[in-house]
């Protein structure tokens, strides 16, 4: 790996906000501390540039190859719900559970007449199915399957034109195109390097009251509340040369939370036929159904990024260890821990928007990431109904078809039972389940290519999705011993687009390039905050990344005074912090602040309580996982992985304070904010300011002395945080460390519930035609936050 330069890290910089306490999730696993992590220079020393060629392309492929064994190895917490997973290649169903699935001996697919098996099971060729089969000899399977998935990640790509990259001044580095203003339009393009014009302010962000403190809820939100979910909709298949239509499956809607769990019946079809059930909504709107697939593609783009990169270092690691968890399932479990956002129980039965017939996966994994089939399900996937009853929902087929071959049918062969009686459990009765409720269940091919040679024989498996299959009929058949075996007869479903065996054969897994940085905080965040571009091979710009603001010498703040008590603070009229706040605690008792107040006190450093008083909240740092990502329009961005309740602290923008003077003179303003100096302009914080000691007296002599923390060279990741017209965090002024109302630190609170993978942004409260270049040429910017309420212009 190219790029860890060994740059230098200021003493504050590494100071007292890198506590040793463990963030509240299995982050640390892997935690690549700053000498290894190539994005982000420190003081200007490392190097951002990665080759991408760093990475081990052809290791996935190749290790992921064996999807048996990957399957059986599985060990991934976030999606087995603690159970163990299978091991090994050799067909298996599931132990017990809350679905019953105990006891599944054996699970095939095969062709007509070809019990064609997964490798490591001995099936014969060419086989009498009706007169009696060989057992398979398929263990009995000792792991659990429970009834719950983890939906990977989402794309929340915004839509608008990329940006094109701009020449790089620093040799070996990438330029931050937002950063350079590509979008802006210039009144007159004579701006000047140096200089300000009196009167005129540059592009400071400022803090201000907007309509999110009183329970406004944007648009999105509403949509996510009553069930439509933008993006989401149910995705007609391609149609084919032959222009026969597929079905639009058997989905319950288009909410995929209330059809993921549900396990009804999709719906109904005549039984027999094969045919395919009625389309229950057809989505006219190419542009929904091309960003339902974009969406998935950007999963998958993403997963396989990701992925790629932890490979990689784990193979390192691996190759150092000599022994230990596979470098491909260490990944994937770490993947899973830190990317794979809780969506709930996401599995639902028929077809996956966004996923069509032909596409081709590299492993189990990236089925499972796109809810198409969960990794460690080995080759029957199910879901749990309502009244405890597990439905199959997807099978993962090992027969190899040849060129005369239909995939029209499908034999799987089951579990091998002592007695003709026994009744069927685990996959088996979930198969038997989607027969009699005529639910349809998703087919995957899994195509094993030979390779290597004699003396090393290899095989890659890919997975190629095939399309909804009914489970026409089911058999229980004498096997040649005294054992019973269960088989089940699959028939492909009517107008679905056909897939040509051999293209299928042929047909790779599409390569996605893109780059990836495990934590760009170099270890001084409690948490890595990764940074993911899947949309070109750009790695992050280059600044000096910091976890506590810098002042300036001159201006260095003195120590607040603080509070006496003992053991917490809990009386708000005794606590002089409290005080300072007009009496009250700011935070609720879950360190909610849910409304914006012109300034909180924190208790701090000079303060006697522990650091677990309810009156410190965002001196802690951020405790959710968030990731930098690139954008389709708007440069780079940042996004929550976690689920951020509203009210909750999200993160500090973190940068170095200077004269707002000074500030002005700055060559590039994208990165500046305006603090402490709005407290008396906002009308509606008049109470709150009669309240606050420190504020009622007005505006002092002092206040005239305006401060900005610009970010550009030094920094955090909260400098990527982009403008929206409908923004889902606040900034607030807060002060622990010192009792200056003129620097408070700006502290980002949410103000809504801000789901998995949705993109951080707050207002940037620019006022149209009052921003200015440095001669004084009124700058225009277009605003790309893709909010129904857009008022067009960033400013
Ligand atoms: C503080 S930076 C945000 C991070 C930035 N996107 C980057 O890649 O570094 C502010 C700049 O991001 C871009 N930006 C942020 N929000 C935007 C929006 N809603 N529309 C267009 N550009 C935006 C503008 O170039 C803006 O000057």
């Amino acid at each position: 790996m190219e790029g860890g330069g060994g740059g230098r890290v200021s003493p504050m910089a590494s100071g007292a906000r890198r506590h040793k306490a463990l963030a509240p999730w299995r982050f640390q696993s892997a935690f690549v501390r700053r000498e290894s992590n190539p994005g982000v220079a420190f003081d200007g020393l490392e190097t951002l540039e990665m080759s991408s060629d760093t990475a081990t392309g052809g290791g996935i492929s190749d290790s992921l190859s064996h999807g048996g064994s990957i399957d059986g190895d599985l060990q991934s917490p976030a999606t087995d719900g603690g159970n163990e997973v299978a091991k090994g290649g050799g067909g298996g169903g599931g132990v017990g559970g809350d679905c019953g699935l105990d006891g599944v001996d054996g699970d095939l697919v095969a062709k007509e007449g070809n019990l064609a098996a997964k490798e490591g099971d001995s099936m014969p060729k060419d086989c009498n199915i009706h007169e009696g089969l060989e057992n398979s000899g398929v263990a009995t399977e000792p792991h659990g399957l429970d009834c719950k998935i983890h939906e990977g990640l989402e794309n929340i790509g915004v839509a608008g034109e990329p940006q094109v990259d701009k020449p790089c001044d620093m040799p070996g580095f990438k330029c931050n195109d937002a950063g350079e203003e590509n979008n802006s339009f210039h009144l007159e393009d004579s701006r000047t390097s140096e200089g300000t014009v009196q009167g005129l302010r540059k592009g400071c962000k400022a803090v201000a009251p907007w309509r999110f403190q009183t329970g406004y809820t944007p648009k999105w939100a509403q949509d996510l509340l009553s069930g439509t979910r933008s993006g989401e909709t149910e995705e007609p298949t391609v149609e084919d040369g032959l222009s026969k239509r597929a079905p639009a499956m058997a989905r319950n809607g288009p909410n995929l939370k209330g059809s993921a769990t549900s396990g009804q019946r999709p719906a109904k079809v005549q039984k027999g036929t094969g045919s395919a059930p009625k389309k229950r909504k057809v989505d006219k709107d190419d542009h929904r159904i091309s960003l339902v697939r974009e969406n998935a593609l950007t999963k998958l783009r993403e997963f396989r990024i990701i992925y790629k990169k932890l490979l990689e270092e784990e193979e390192v690691k691996w190759r150092e260890r000599g022994h230990g968890v596979k470098p491909d399932i260490a990944a994937f479990n770490i993947f899973m821990e830190r990317f794979s956002a809780d969506r709930g129980d996401m599995r639902y039965d028929g077809s996956i928007p966004g996923v069509r017939i032909g596409d081709v996966f590299n492993s189990t994994m990236e089925l499972s990431i796109l809810g198409i089939h969960r990794a460690q399900s080995l080759l029957v996937d199910h879901i749990k109904k309502k009244d405890g009853t597990c439905l199959a929902v997807s099978v993962v087929s090992y027969a190899q078809p040849s060129a005369s071959d239909s995939l029209d049918f499908l034999l799987h062969v089951g579990s091998v039972a002592a007695t003709c009686d026994k009744k069927l459990k685990g996959t088996d009765a979930a198969l038997k389940e989607s027969m009699d409720t005529d639910t349809p269940v998703r087919v995957i091919h899994a195509l094993v290519t030979e390779l290597g040679d004699a003396c090393r024989p290899r095989q890659l498996t890919s997975y190629v999705y095939g399309g909804l299959y009914m489970v026409e009929k089911f058999h229980r058949e004498k096997t040649t011993g005294v054992q019973y075996v269960n088989t089940f007869h699959l028939r492909r479903m009517a107008e679905q687009q056909q897939i040509d065996i051999q293209v299928l054969k042929t047909k790779k897994p599409e390569s996605f390039d893109g780059t990836f940085t495990v934590d760009i905080s170099g270890g001084l965040d409690k948490a890595p905050i990764s940074a993911i571009n899947s949309v070109s091979n750009e790695y992050l710009m280059t600044f000096r990344y910091i976890s506590q603001i810098q002042y300036p010498l001159k201006y260095r703040p003195d120590p607040p005074s603080g509070c006496d008590c003992v053991g917490g603070c809990s009386v708000s009229q005794k606590c002089a912090c409290s005080v300072k706040n007009g009496g009250e605690f700011p935070y609720n008792d879950f360190g909610e602040n849910k409304e914006v107040k012109p300034l909180i006190y924190e208790c701090g450093s000079s303060c006697k309580c522990p650091p677990s008083c309810r009156n410190r909240v965002s001196q802690h740092g951020t405790k959710f996982r968030l990731q930098v990502f690139k954008t389709n329009s708007m440069g780079w961005g940042v996004r929550t992985l976690d689920f951020i309740p509203s009210g909750s602290f999200v993160c500090e923008y973190i940068g170095e304070v200077m004269l707002d003077e000074e500030a002005q003179k700055r060559k590039n303003d994208e990165y500046l904010f305006a603090i402490g100096s709005n407290y008396y302009d906002v009308p509606d914080w008049k109470a709150d300011i009669e309240k606050i000691p420190a504020l009622q007296n007005g505006p002092s002599e002092d206040d005239e002395i305006h401060f900005a923390v610009d970010a550009l060279n030094q920094g955090n990741f909260a400098r990527f945080i982009n403008h929206s017209c409908t923004p889902n965090i606040y900034p607030q002024n807060v002060l622990h460390d010192h009792d200056n109302i003129s620097m408070p630190h700006i502290m980002f609170f949410a103000s809504d519930d801000i789901p998995p993978l949705k993109e951080l942004s707050y207002d940037y409260h620019y006022e149209i035609d009052k921003v200015y270049d440095s001669d004084g040429n009124i700058k225009m910017k277009p605003c790309f936050c893709g909010s129904i309420e857009c008022t067009g212009r960033l400013y």
